[in-house]
């Protein structure tokens, strides 16, 4: 099978055809840039945009999620969608989707896991339910989920839903292409065209609290190093 090594600094390892894993720090692939930031970066160079809401959590936390958005409107109950988005997106992208809220069901699991990874997609990201959590864990594939539940759905062909369409998370309308990231911190969505842009501003950041961590190291203060010695502070 595919297999898909999402662990921060892991070696490389590009079993599958087509598959665009990062794969630690000698991956200058845009998702290899992207994952070694993280989101609390990006979404920090980006000008505090894009931040998913805090409830999307990680299934396991030492996973490193990033690529390119495949959206998916899932109905509520039903996981038929899901599997045809499997078939649908291209290898490296993260499936975004939103599923109808109510009730809360385990849109994924193993099964899903195995099939993403056998098509060399990079993870997930649902406001819904997965379960199967331990084999997603053991699996290496970065999943990240509103909620947890073990409740079986539905497969209805009859049902509506969409895929590549825009979806909305929390107050994030997340386009195919758009860049998503996600770490143990959280997730964050990217506008496509903005990519670069706030890829270099990122880097340039880390450069800058690279230097700072070096002066605390050295003894320096945080507040000296910001400047934010007020008269109170003295
Ligand atoms: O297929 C489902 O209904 C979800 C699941 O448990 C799996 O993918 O293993
Ligand atoms: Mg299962």
């Amino acid at each position: 099978m595919t297999s898909v090594d999402n662990r921060a600094g892991a070696a490389a390892d590009r079993g599958g055809a087509g598959a665009s894993s990062f794969t630690g720090d000698a991956d200058a692939s845009v998702s290899g840039r992207a994952a070694r930031q993280g989101a609390a970066t990006l979404h920090e160079a980006a000008g505090r945009i894009g931040a998913l809401p805090s409830r999307f959590r990680p299934v396991d936390p030492a996973l490193r999620l990033a690529g390119p958005a495949f959206p998916v409107l899932c109905p509520v109950g039903d996981n038929l969608w899901l599997h045809r988005a499997i078939y649908a997106a291209s290898p490296g992208d993260v499936l975004v989707v939103q599923t109808g809220l109510g009730e809360e069901y385990g849109y994924w699991g193993e099964i899903t896991t195995v099939a993403a990874q056998e098509r060399g997609l990079a993870g997930l990201v649902i406001d819904g339910g997965v379960r199967d959590c331990e084999r997603i864990s053991d699996l290496g594939f970065p999943v990240f989920s509103a909620v947890r539940s073990i409740r079986g759905t539905l497969k209805d062909h009859t049902r509506p839903g969409a895929l590549g369409a825009p979806v909305l998370l929390g107050d994030v309308l997340v386009r195919r292409g758009d860049l998503v990231v996600g770490d143990a911190d959280g997730v964050v969505a990217l506008p496509a065209d903005r990519v670069e842009e706030v890829l270099a501003a990122g880097e340039e950041r880390e450069r800058k609290e690279a230097d700072v961590l070096a002066r605390l190291r050295a003894g320096e203060s945080t507040l000296d190093i910001y400047g934010w010695r007020g008269s109170g502070d003295e």
